[in-house]
């Protein structure tokens, strides 16, 4: 196991028959286990043949998970000047789906406050007009 890759070497294999991924500079053949990936296939296949350490660390994976890493280890990344920097994870669907709604959350606050705003307006605008009478 102590074959090196570079980093071209590595990006070669991106499609998801022949999925390679690097993880604190080791490389590992993740084709077989892509259709097993609890997290889903496509956040697999979005870093594949790329630096995946930061898009694996972030998700704080199990001791498990680290396991299943080993048995697809294939070799050492031998890095090159120059070399891309780790890949970070794209917004997974949990992710989103809470950006989504504290979004939306914020909208909400936005119309009550200027609808709070427009009807103390209204108020005033009233109040002004009686005083003319
Ligand atoms: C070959 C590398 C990888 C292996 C072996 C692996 C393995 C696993 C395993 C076993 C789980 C179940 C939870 C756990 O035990 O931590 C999991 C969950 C997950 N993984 Fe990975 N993973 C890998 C790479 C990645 C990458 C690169 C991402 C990129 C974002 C990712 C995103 C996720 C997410 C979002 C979950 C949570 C799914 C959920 O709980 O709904 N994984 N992974």
């Amino acid at each position: 196991m102590s074959k090196e890759l570079t980093y071209a070497e590595v990006s070669a294999h991106s499609a998801k028959k022949d999925l390679y991924l690097v993880i604190h500079d080791k490389v590992y053949d993740s084709s077989s286990f892509v259709d097993e990936h609890p997290g889903g296939e496509e956040v697999l296949l979005d870093v594949g043949g790329q630096d995946a350490t930061e898009a694996f660390e972030d998700v704080g994976h199990s001791d498990e998970a680290r396991e299943i890493l080993e048995g697809l280890l294939i070799g050492t990344l031998k890095r090159q000047e120059g070399d891309p920097k780790p890949k970070i994870a794209p917004v997974t669907a949990s992710a989103s789906s809470t950006s989504t709604s504290s979004g939306l959350g914020l909208g909400l606050y936005a119309i009550i406050l200027l609808g709070g705003a427009a009807a103390f307006g209204a108020y005033k605008y009233v109040q002004s007009q009686e005083g003319k009478a």
